[in-house]
């Protein structure tokens, strides 16, 4: 009994197009021992990956020690195999996160990356008295870095179907394995009410700034170098559905980052463009295997990444690829359990 396969390959259906999606594809077809088609209701540029500001940097994403380790391999992956290929639109930039109180606490995921360390006095705004730094940190510039993942995904012999999936068992109908990659979709489509929106706002700006600074303590309020501009943010309000830029968020965006970064006082700057986002909240992410119909077809879910997709999403793919295989011998079994038993000959 041998899964669905062609040219000795073993057909994966990924849902979902966005960094998730597209990088848990890449992963696999990289192993040479799948063929993965992606069905996705949205594609790039129309997904909440493309409202991402982005950058490497672990934020409002749990379980704190697995976003470490998938942070740091996310970086690593980075650092091997993407930040040199200029159509990548990623750069290494350095990041600071600062404070207005003393923090004694490293962050959680400080272990896991050895670049970290503590901001030096002279990288302090005045009003700011301790900070977090990784230099070896990295910034996209959204767009071009995801059309560069359906560009890699397709030279790497992957498919794209537009289509979005209302019933999984739509699915099972030609695919025995399934990666399920809908981020917030995953409420409706897995009936997974602990995933819910938290709205992003940001401010896309001509301006440019050597550094990442981000003050989340209290509110939100972070300049995000990139290539071709710069990103100003932005909003965290849970359990919003408002897909639509508002001005008061526009205004409070412009007052907070003055205040981390004097240089952005709001009658200096030029706004390219105002993005809103969902991104998937859940109280950690989820990634792991569920077997339906009687266990002969298998669900790898990789969804919920927060405000870190980005930054856990390498790490979260090769995981991803991990736990599937690690799957595949029990619907083996379960299939083979399933097969009609022979007639006795008498
Ligand atoms: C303003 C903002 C700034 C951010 N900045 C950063 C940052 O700097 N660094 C960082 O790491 N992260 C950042 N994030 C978070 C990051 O954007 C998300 O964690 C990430 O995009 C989640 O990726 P995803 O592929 O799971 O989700 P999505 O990009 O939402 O992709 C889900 C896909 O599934 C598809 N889908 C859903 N349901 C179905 C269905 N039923 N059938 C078919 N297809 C379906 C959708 O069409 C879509 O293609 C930011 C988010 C926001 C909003
Ligand atoms: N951590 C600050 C970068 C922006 C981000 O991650 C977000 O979700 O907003």
């Amino acid at each position: 009994m041998s899964l669905n396969k062609v040219n000795s390959k073993t057909d994966i259906l990924i849902i979902g197009c966005g960094c998730i999606g597209l990088s848990t594809g890449i992963v696999l077809l990289k192993t040479g021992k799948y063929n993965v088609q992606i069905w996705s209701r949205d594609l790039p540029p129309n997904t909440t990956s493309n409202k991402a500001a982005a950058l490497w940097y672990p934020f409002l994403c749990n379980p704190p020690d697995l976003v470490g380790k998938w942070s740091a391999e996310t970086m690593q992956y980075f650092k091997d195999h993407i930040i040199g290929d200029p159509k990548s639109g990623t750069l290494i930039k350095k990041v600071n996160e600062i404070f207005r109180r003393e923090h004694k606490e490293d962050p959680e995921w400080r272990p896991y990356v050895q670049s970290f360390r503590r901001a030096r006095k002279d990288e302090l705004p005045e009003g700011y008295v301790d900070g977090f730094a990784v230099d070896d940190g990295f910034v996209m510039d959204t767009d071009m870095y995801m059309d560069y993942l359906v560009q890699t995904f397709k030279s790497l012999g992957g498919s794209i179907e537009q289509r979005e999936v209302e019933d999984i068992r739509e699915a099972f109908v030609h695919y025995d394995t399934v990666i399920n990659c809908t981020g917030l979709g995953s409420r409706e489509l897995f009936k997974d009410k602990l995933i819910y929106p938290s709205r992003g706002q940001i401010i896309v700006i001509k301006n440019s700034s050597e550094r990442s600074i981000m003050d989340e303590e209290d509110h939100i309020a972070y300049v995000i170098p990139r290539i071709s501009n710069t990103v100003l943010g932005g909003t965290n309000q849970e359990h919003d559905y408002n897909t639509e830029p508002t001005k008061q968020d526009t205004e409070e965006i412009l007052k907070r980052v003055a205040m981390i970064s004097p240089r952005f006082a709001k009658n200096r700057i030029e706004i390219q463009d105002v993005k809103v986002g969902l991104r998937p909240s859940r109280h950690e992410i989820r990634l792991e295997n569920e077997f339906f119909e009687g266990g002969s077809k298998l669900v790898v879910h990789n969804y919920g990444h927060g405000g870190s997709g980005f930054t856990v999403s390498w790490g979260c793919a090769l995981e991803a690829l991990r736990v599937m295989e690690a799957g595949i011998p029990n619907l083996l079994f379960y299939k083979k359990q399933q097969q009609p038993k022979p007639q006795s000959k008498l």
